[in-house]
């Protein structure tokens, strides 16, 4: 809570108005009631206060409080949604510094939810949380005082009322709900990650005739979501009514003690201190509904929380001199993911110029091995090494520009599939485009779409076929234009006569380049230099 207040403090200024505003406000509306009691006494004699007067105030207050309760939500607002902006930006930027290695293993689906519903609920406390309850606090405060200036019990009992409807009911209330809050969030996050996963996984569950499995198990989260929900809403209802309930006794008790210690005295010291205590609870009321709402505010803020604490496995490298290309080399080099060897003391060279081709069967760690060259895991002993330096001493945005990496799967992003070259290189020209594009043999189809170039891809490029993304991926790795180059089984989609046309691409291109080329073609293996066969994460 505290770390979430801490946030706000760029807006205190903002929050120090927002108070001051609902403060007045609230006194305001507790003044209509106060001075209709003083009305009622002067009618009947019992004040001395002038009836316009009274009526004039009167109409002040309402209209102040109606001005005060607007700038004050204004306030309140202007402040979370600054706030929601910002923290959606930090937690963008602690993603940033994640990726890639900590978020291969994260549910996405989860930190979608995080990243929407979670930040969203955010809103709750920072527009309806703090603020009230600093209001309450000084609210109360200032009323004690009043009703106490008519008698210190009064005033001892008023505190008591307060405390109790703002304080224990709230505590007993989030008691009650227990970690629904809690349960209802994680659920919620679980809930999103499955139905990304069903809609990831539509074909094959076509294929497979697991439809109404799917949709059973779906039924089921949601059915589970809405008990938790249902009893986290019967919660927040009977505490209002408990609320409710214990206020009118205290109203009641405020009338009787008020009789039995000022009755002796003229009617005012009984009528205005039990109507200021009817008319007040508003503020602590408003605390008292947040106490089932809270768990579920914290459980997203820890969930928030724990994203930007998350320290990257990797981090980016500045500040040592520029390098250019002279090879790469791993030395030793053994890697684990979490508690999972997977490369075991691997060693290899890659000279300046030479193709150097890996095989091995799946799984032996080869696309591994050519993630700890782009520095995104780094290795737990022996050195990855481009151009005589370990990885880890060069700049990271050096690093990029040496390297091009193809992975197995080349995502496009939304967007025509020049914008999606022009990722690899944003000034290049289109002689340039369309060079890289012949080299890596999808010139001709780009060609034969409706709109070149600037044909729309698909959302998350459904609309290509494999062999189709994986050359757009290639075109971008020589537009890229880099001096190592880590294709990842690139003609794995490819037909023997795109496959020819890339090889021969590479080949003329090998000069001043390294290229580590994985895969299990023998075919594509022909053009490398020398190829090495990794088997349970040694070289063999
Ligand atoms: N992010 C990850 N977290 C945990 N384990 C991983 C992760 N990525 C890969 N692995 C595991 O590491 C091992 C090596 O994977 P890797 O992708 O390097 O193999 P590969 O030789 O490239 O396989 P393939 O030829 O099938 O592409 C596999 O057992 C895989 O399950």
């Amino acid at each position: 809570m505290s770390r979430l207040v801490g946030l706000v403090r760029p807006l205190a200024g903002y929050m120090v108005l927002a108070i001051a505003m609902g403060l007045v406000g609230h006194l305001c509306a507790t003044a209509l009631t106060v001075l209709g009691a003083y009305g009622i006494l002067s009618v009947m004699g019992e004040a001395s206060l002038p009836l316009a007067g009274i009526a004039g105030a009167m109409a002040l207050c309402a209209v102040a409080r109606g001005a005060l309760r607007y700038g004050e939500q204004a306030c309140n607002h202007f402040i979370a949604f600054k706030l929601l902006a910002l923290i959606r930006d930090r937690v963008f930027r602690a993603l940033r510094r994640l990726a890639p290695a900590k978020l291969e293993g994260r549910g996405k689906g989860e930190l979608i939810s995080v990243i929407t519903s979670d930040i969203e609920l955010l809103e709750v406390f920072y527009a309806h949380t703090i603020s009230p309850a600093l209001i309450a606090l000084a609210f109360c405060a200032i009323l004690i005082g009043f009703i106490g200036s008519f008698s210190v019990v009064l005033g001892i009992y008023a505190a008591f009322a307060y405390a109790t409807v703002g304080i224990v009911l709230p505590w007993l209330a989030s008691r009650a709900s227990g970690d629904d809050g809690l349960r209802f969030r994680t659920r919620s996050g679980e809930l999103s990650g499955f139905v990304l996963d069903s809609l990831r996984g539509l074909d094959e569950i076509q294929q497979y005739d697991r439809g109404a499995e799917r949709l059973d198990e779906l039924r089921e989260r949601t059915r589970a979501l809405s008990v938790d929900e249902e009893r986290l809403k019967r919660v927040a209802g009977r505490n209002a009514a408990a609320s409710g309930a214990v206020v009118l006794v205290f109203d009641i008790g405020m009338l009787l003690l008020s009789a039995w210690v000022c009755g002796g005295q003229e009617p005012t010291g009984v009528l205005v201190p039990t109507v200021t205590l009817m008319g007040s609870f508003g503020p602590t009321i408003a605390l008292a509904n947040l106490g089932s709402t809270l768990q579920g505010t914290f459980a997203a803020g820890n969930r928030v929380l724990d994203i930007l604490d998350e320290s990257p496995r990797v981090t980016d490298v500045t500040g040592h001199e520029p390098v250019s290309f002279s090879g790469a080399a791993a030395r030793d080099v053994a890697f684990a993911y979490e508690n999972e060897p997977v490369l075991r003391g691997i060693s290899l060279e890659a000279p300046e110029g030479a193709i150097v081709g890996i095989t091995g069967r799946s799984g032996s760690g080869k696309s591994t091995l050519l993630k700890l060259f782009m520095r995104f895991w780094l290795p737990d002993s022996g050195s990855v090494e481009v151009s005589g330096r370990s990885v880890s001493d060069i700049n990271t945005p050096d690093l990029r520009a040496l390297e091009g990496f193809v992975t197995q799967d080349t995502h496009l992003f939304r967007g025509t599939i020049k914008q999606n070259l022009l990722i690899a290189k944003q000034d290049a020209s289109d002689e340039e485009i369309e060079g890289a594009c012949r080299k890596a043999s999808v010139h001709e189809f780009i060609r034969t779409l409706p709109q070149g170039y600037d044909t729309p891809v698909g959302e998350l490029g459904d609309a290509l076929s494999g062999g189709e993304r994986q050359r757009i991926g290639l075109a971008r790795a020589f537009l890229h234009d880099a001096s190592f180059l880590l294709l990842d089984e690139p003609t794995s989609n490819l037909d023997s006569l795109n496959e020819a046309v890339v090889l021969r691409a590479l080949a003329r291109e090998r000069a001043g380049r390294t290229v580590l080329l994985v895969s299990h073609r023998a075919s594509t293996m022909r053009i490398a230099d020398t190829v090495i066969s990794v088997e349970r994460g040694r070289v063999c």
